[in-house]
């Protein structure tokens, strides 16, 4: 599912009204049916109260036409304009006069008078309809009381479009007030902040509603980013072929792990041969052979001279892919071969853990790595080699020209893990609390890896690979309860990941959880 800017919502928006001859009231109307659809299909003319808050942009006329057609149903309603401006939209005051032929007169507030805050009750029902995309500064003193009196309700707050107070292209300053939503009804496509850790958490839910905008125009561009579900994962896919063999699969190597770390090495190793590598190879400290070769016989082992730690990288084989970092360790000898290795290595990496904070720590190492390797950095590993940000907005700017700068993919982990590559971002729509566990990113590496072996391209590799990990883990929580989930579960389900892409069509986009 595609992610629009603003300004690609604007130009949709002006070619609908273009295109299929109709005027923005009409759209207005569309788009407040939609929702209005929404509440009837579930309150089924139920006679909760509903209170419906407006802003005077095309946010509030929606939340009128949203009210209106509440009314003609015989819905208890009660609505108010948040007056924050003198500029009123032209769509808002024509539904704000359709309103009033109605005899319904809306409580006005406008921070003059000193407005009593209106009565609402837990089980009542709140339409947020009081700013949208338009937001271009933080609400005034006033309108963020209110929005902080509809959040201290406690009562069911249904967001038009997005959470009031929320932008489309930065991230509210500390204070800022925003609308608690618990629920949002977004318009043709979800808004990236849905999915940034310092804005998801202001909607517990959200769900988008089609209002057929310009269907050619939003083909025909690029979006801002692609929200990664299972139509996009399995369009990603590459089936097996009858006529092949491991060697189709290709060759993995995996070059880390320390002593105490072997773990590390053994979850990547299992997780790339269980996303189908044909062959997978580790290079370890040789107080690693043991543990590996009984814990793991399908995988090979090769050996450092150190017993404890890698002090040389020296290999006699032709990997496809490596992945390296995983408990590799920052010992000085490690830092050394590590060095040496990106010297005269030409075979694309994945680069995880202590590889990626040595490259932080030496930046100039970066121009060494080639081109379309795959990091997965968590933020912190992250910040080390980007710097740091002021908001997530930023986060993902640095990220892109990082990214692009040294022809990188970058998987940026959270919530919704998103990879980066060639100034394209992918969202990630899998994944669950369950799976911040240790290990974790060791078996994300391998399935990245793995996934190259086969001849995915890396960044197809690392959309897909996060996709399944997710996946993965969402079920095994099913099973196991998020406590319960380990990094070796999650391999253990790597398999009905992959079956899951063929099951039963997706369910509707309905009811997703953000953040
Ligand atoms: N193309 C679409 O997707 C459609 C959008 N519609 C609705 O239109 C909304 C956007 O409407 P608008 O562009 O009018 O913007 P909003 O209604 O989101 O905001 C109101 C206006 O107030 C001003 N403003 C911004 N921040 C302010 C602040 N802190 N204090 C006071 N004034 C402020 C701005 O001029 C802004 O345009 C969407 O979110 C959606 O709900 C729908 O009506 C139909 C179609
Ligand atoms: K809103």
């Amino acid at each position: 599912m595609n992610i629009f800017s603003l300004e690609q919502i604007r130009e949709a928006d002006r070619l609908t009204i273009l295109n299929q001859n109709i005027s923005s009231d009409e759209l207005m109307e569309r788009a407040g049916a939609r929702v209005f659809e929404w509440l009837h299909g579930r309150l089924q003319g139920n006679a909760v109260r509903i209170h419906v808050f407006c802003g005077v942009g095309n946010n509030g006329g929606d939340g009128l036409v949203i009210a209106r057609l509440l009314m003609e149903s015989e819905y208890n309603v009660k609505v108010y304009i948040v007056d924050f401006s003198e500029k009123r939209s032209p769509d808002f005051l024509l539904n704000l006069d359709r309103i009033k032929n109605m005899k319904h007169w809306p409580e006005h507030f406008n921070g003059d008078k000193g407005e009593e805050l209106p009565d609402i009750k837990r089980e009542d029902i709140i339409v947020d309809a009081i700013f949208g995309v338009g937001l271009n500064r933080a609400p005034s003193g006033w309108v963020g009381k209110l929005m902080e009196h509809i959040n201290a309700t406690g009562a069911f707050v249904l967001s038009v479009d997005m959470p009031s107070g929320l932008f489309m292209n930065t991230v509210p300053e500390k204070g800022s007030p925003v609308i608690q939503a618990a629920h949002t009804l977004a318009f043709q496509s979800p808004k990236l902040v849905f999915f940034l850790p310092g804005t998801g958490i202001y909607t517990s839910s959200w769900e988008i509603l089609d209002i057929d905008l310009d269907k050619e125009y939003l083909r025909n561009i690029q979006p801002e980013a692609v929200f990664i579900e299972k139509s996009e994962a399995l369009s990603l896919y590459i089936p097996r072929k009858k006529f092949s063999h491991k060697g189709t699969y290709g060759h993995a190597l995996f070059i880390g792990g320390s002593y105490g770390k072997i773990g590390a090495v053994y979850l990547s190793a299992k997780a790339c041969l269980t996303s189908g590598a044909g062959l997978v190879t580790t290079y370890m400290p040789r107080c690693g052979y043991s543990i590996l070769q009984t814990a793991l016989p399908e995988a090979m082992v090769l050996t450092d001279a150190n017993e404890e730690h890698i002090s040389t990288i020296a290999f006699d084989l032709e990997p496809k892919v490596i992945g390296i970092g995983i408990g590799l360790g920052k010992h000085r000898a490690t830092v050394d071969a590590f060095k040496a290795f990106l010297q005269k290595n030409s075979t694309p990496l994945v680069i995880d853990a202590d590889a990626l904070n040595i490259l932080s720590e030496n930046p100039e190492l970066v121009q060494r790595v080639p081109a379309k390797s795959v990091l997965t950095p968590h933020p912190k590993e992250l910040e080390r080699l980007i710097g740091t940000w002021k908001d997530d907005m930023e986060k993902l700017e640095k990220g892109k020209a990082f990214a692009k700068e040294h022809d990188l993919v970058l998987v940026v982990k959270g919530a919704h893990t998103i990879v980066i590559y060639n100034e394209k971002l992918y969202v990630n729509s899998t994944g669950n609390p369950g799976m911040a566990t240790g290990g974790s990113g060791d078996v994300l590496t391998g399935m990245i890896t793995g996934l190259i072996s086969q001849g995915y391209t890396p960044v197809n590799a690392a959309v897909f690979g996060v996709y399944l990990h997710g996946k993965a883990g969402d079920i095994a929580v099913s099973n196991t309860g998020y406590e319960a989930l380990t990094a070796g579960g999650i391999i253990d389900y790597t398999g009905d990941a992959f079956l899951d892409l063929f099951a039963r069509p997706e369910h509707q986009e309905a009811g997703q959880e953000a953040g």
